[in-house]
């Protein structure tokens, strides 16, 4: 049964299974892990299996599901099933409440046009006028198969070889990784000493995540093709520490490496020495500042000052925000300041003027403003609470079922919340693809493709889903902001914003893995009435962004059967008309809530799924308090979101029951009252992935009683750490110190 229907199981040996080949790399993964331990997954794995359902819907099941009457109510299915489950079943029709009804009024958009910034990709100028040695010349335009330069390349590259220090802004794929890659090779092949690779690091480039640490990995290695005797490597977390000890011991000259990683090497591995190290790069640098690394950032720069004074230094970023300009204090020395934005650099001697030149300061009006790649369409919809689910689905079903090789990325605010809406669609959207429906283009089937990628995944899995979607063709991945930055994923032709961004920073890296290197790409930003006001925000720093009505979303469904209601049933040709959209809404959304309900295990999955939001909610920065607020949103709404058909009663007892837990663990309570707690729990796939395992919970308020009211008035959310703040640092005689007053800073 498990096998056929292809459903998710909490036994950890058919957990594995999943509906469609698509996921057996992963499950293989799986597997694997599960066996080399005597069949336990682990500890990751399991708690993530007891989100899961014990039962299974089959196919046929669930397609009956979607053929169903008009379904304002419906009959619960045989399930074969425990005795909670049982009591499931024994209730009589349930109703799912109208969809249509109660809803506040969608506000219109009065959407401030405003110019955006905008940056020329390429220029005339070819990778052979720069001086380079003539076999990476031949190795770009062969192996990368590039001839012409970025303009941020043309900017950078010359800058870097002349031995500069340099910050560097430029827009999301515009080439930033061969801008800092390519002067690092040139420059290491061609000392007069002949690198050795027991040498040890020449260069080290720290990114924020371990997808991103492969990627630039994978560009060095080419670009050193010709160059044999120089060794890259990677650290980064969730690999074997051991393995990387050993490989630390023979020697790396080119070392990529998560901040985290790197500083669990320095504290236990003797074999890291930096006494040679010529470079020093931090992509993405404003990220690795904003997600609590700064401690590990810290560490590192001692390590590195204390055995080498003499290199160059490289900041990078589509973003550089204010607080990237206390790390650029410290780390750059007579850097220049290169912004494509300007078309223009300057070599000044000044570094005060290369930060604020690079990295405005936040209030500059002009300045606060990022460049979005020309070819790349912003749309926003304003969607009430209980349409969320619906809409997603039902935007999810038009590009990538009836449109022909679409490449979508939805982002989420948490790792649960990545987890809920991919084992819901597995289990409703692609089982209803199973049989074609009279009407639906014929390979339409085949198109839906669903993977998800999060900080709590295993490594292993981790990459097998980042290399199956980079070499797909279509496919639709589900993500937390672990896949926002510096990925570049080719050919993605839309980008879902599910979850609005804490940050316009954010926003512009999401929409970023769209519309790489002058292509063409579109994103969403799905947004509730309460959250309009965003988009004025957007503008305010010159962000634009076009309005789709969610009818128009919506109005997908009639072009598929698996949602035509009993009244339509028997009819052959109608005009399609707002109530037949609302009524295969109803349809779809009876789905989800039919396999949310079918066991108890499954509700509670929902209702934790939907404790993730509220607590992700409860995170935006100050500064969108206003607009995104947990007071503002309305519970029975938020949870049919969640496939739940009544606002949860006891979503406070599962927030004791997990607080009670947590006291229990003096180390976890400490770890929460700290500053990084949230930031932690909410962001952890940035985590070295060696750190002591964090609860997933926040401590708050008991959540008022649930219904009609807005939603728990007496919450009140933990302020958000790591937005907005500015770094210190002191030099002291030990060395870098951070200022801890600011660490303690919300
Ligand atoms: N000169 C070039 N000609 C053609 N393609 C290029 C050139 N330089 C880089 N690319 C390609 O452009 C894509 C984007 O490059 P890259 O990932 O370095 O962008 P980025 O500016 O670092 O983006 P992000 O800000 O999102 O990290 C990559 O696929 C890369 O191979």
């Amino acid at each position: 049964m498990a096998a056929a229907d292809g459903s998710l199981s909490d036994n950890p040996r058919t957990f594995s299974r999943r509906p469609s080949a698509q996921a057996s790399r992963q499950a293989k993964a799986t597997k694997r892990k599960y066996q080399a331990s005597s069949e336990a997954p682990p500890a990751k794995r399991r708690n993530e299996t007891s989100f899961l359902p014990a039962e299974k819907t089959s196919v046929k099941e669930t397609q009956r599901t979607f053929k169903g009457n008009t379904q304002k109510t419906f009959s619960p299915k045989k399930h074969s099933v425990s005795t909670s489950d049982r009591n499931q079943e024994e209730r009589p029709c349930i109703k799912t409440s109208s969809l249509f009804k109660n809803n506040p009024d969608i506000p219109e958009l009065h959407r401030p046009v405003v110019k955006q910034v905008q940056e020329k990709v390429f220029t005339s100028a070819a990778f052979h006028e720069l001086g380079l040695h003539p076999h990476l010349i031949s190795t770009i335009n062969t192996v990368l198969k590039m001839s012409s330069m970025t303009s941020v390349q043309k900017q950078s590259i010359p800058v870097l070889l002349e031995g500069r220090d340099a910050l560097v802004r430029s827009q999301t794929g515009s080439g930033k990784t061969l801008a800092y890659c390519i002067p690092v090779v040139q420059s290491l092949q061609a000392m007069k000493s002949k690198i050795q690779r027991s040498d040890g690091p020449y260069a080290l480039v720290l990114v924020p995540t371990r997808e991103l640490a492969l990627q630039s990995f994978d560009t060095v290695q080419k670009l050193l093709k010709p160059f044999t005797w120089i060794v890259p490597g990677v650290l980064m977390g969730g690999e074997k520490r051991k393995s990387e000890k050993a490989r630390l011991r023979k020697g790396i000259n080119i070392l990529i490496s998560t901040p985290g990683r790197l500083v669990d090497h320095i504290k236990s591995t003797k074999n890291i020495h930096f006494s040679r190290l010529r470079w020093l790069v931090f992509d993405e640098a404003d990220r690795i500042l904003d997600l609590g690394f700064e401690k590990d950032i810290t560490v590192i720069l001692n390590a590195v000052n204390a055995e080498c004074q003499k290199r160059q230094n490289v900041l990078l970023s589509a973003t550089l925000t204010e607080g990237v300009t206390r790390l650029a204090d410290i780390s750059l020395h007579d850097p220049v300041s290169i912004s494509v934005l300007d078309k223009s650099h300057d070599q000044l001697n000044s570094k005060d003027k290369a930060i604020r030149e690079v990295c405005p300061p936040p209030a500059g009006d002009e300045l606060d403003s990022f460049a979005i790649p020309e070819s790349l369409e912003q749309h926003v919809t304003v969607v009430p609470s209980k349409l969320r689910l619906v809409c997603l689905a039902a935007f999810i079903l038009q590009k990538c079922k009836f449109e022909k090789d679409q490449k979508m990325v939805i982002f989420f605010s948490s790792c649960e919340l990545v987890e809920f809406h991919y084992s819901l669609f597995l289990q409703t959207l692609l089982s209803s693809s199973g049989a074609p429906a009279s009407g639906q283009l014929p390979s339409a089937s085949t198109r839906l493709k669903f993977l998800r990628l999060h900080g709590n995944m295993e490594q292993e899995e981790r990459t097998a889903v980042f290399q199956e979607f980079s070499h797909s063709r279509r496919g639709v991945l589900l993500c937390t902001d672990v896949a926002a930055r510096g990925l570049d994923l080719p050919q993605v032709t839309w980008i879902v914003q599910y979850n609005a961004p804490s940050s316009p920073a954010e926003y512009i890296h999401r929409i970023g893995r769209t519309a790489r290197i002058g292509c063409h790409g579109s994103s969403l930003l799905i947004l509730a009435p309460s959250e309009a006001e965003y988009v004025n925000s957007l503008a305010s720093h010159k962000i634009n962004v076009s309005e789709i009505k969610m009818e128009d979303i919506l109005c997908v469904l009639t072009r598929d059967d698996c949602f035509k209601g009993k009244r339509w049933g028997a009819q052959k040709s109608h005009a399609v008309g707002p109530q037949e959209i609302r009524e295969r809404a109803t349809v779809l959304q009876t789905v989800f809530e039919d396999y949310v309900h079918s066991s108890e295990r499954r509700v509670s999955w929902a209702k934790k799924a939907l404790q993730s939001f509220i607590q992700a909610y409860a995170t935006y920065p100050r500064e969108l308090k206003h607009i995104f607020h947990v007071r503002s949103l309305h519970l029975g709404h938020v949870a049919k979101s969640f496939g739940l058909r009544d606002a949860p009663r006891n979503l406070s007892a599962l927030t004791r029951k997990k607080r009670k837990a947590h006291l229990k663990r003096p180390d976890l309570h400490k770890k929460t009252q700290s500053k990084h707690s949230l930031t932690e729990i909410l962001r952890s796939e940035y985590s070295s992935g060696i750190e002591p395992g964090i609860t997933k919970v926040k401590k708050q308020n008991a959540p008022g009683e649930p219904g009609s009211q807005p939603l728990w008035p007496s919450l009140q959310p933990t302020p958000c750490f790591g937005h907005g703040k500015t770094l210190k640092w002191r030099k002291t005689q030990k060395g870098l110190q951070q200022d801890s007053q600011t660490s303690q800073k919300v």
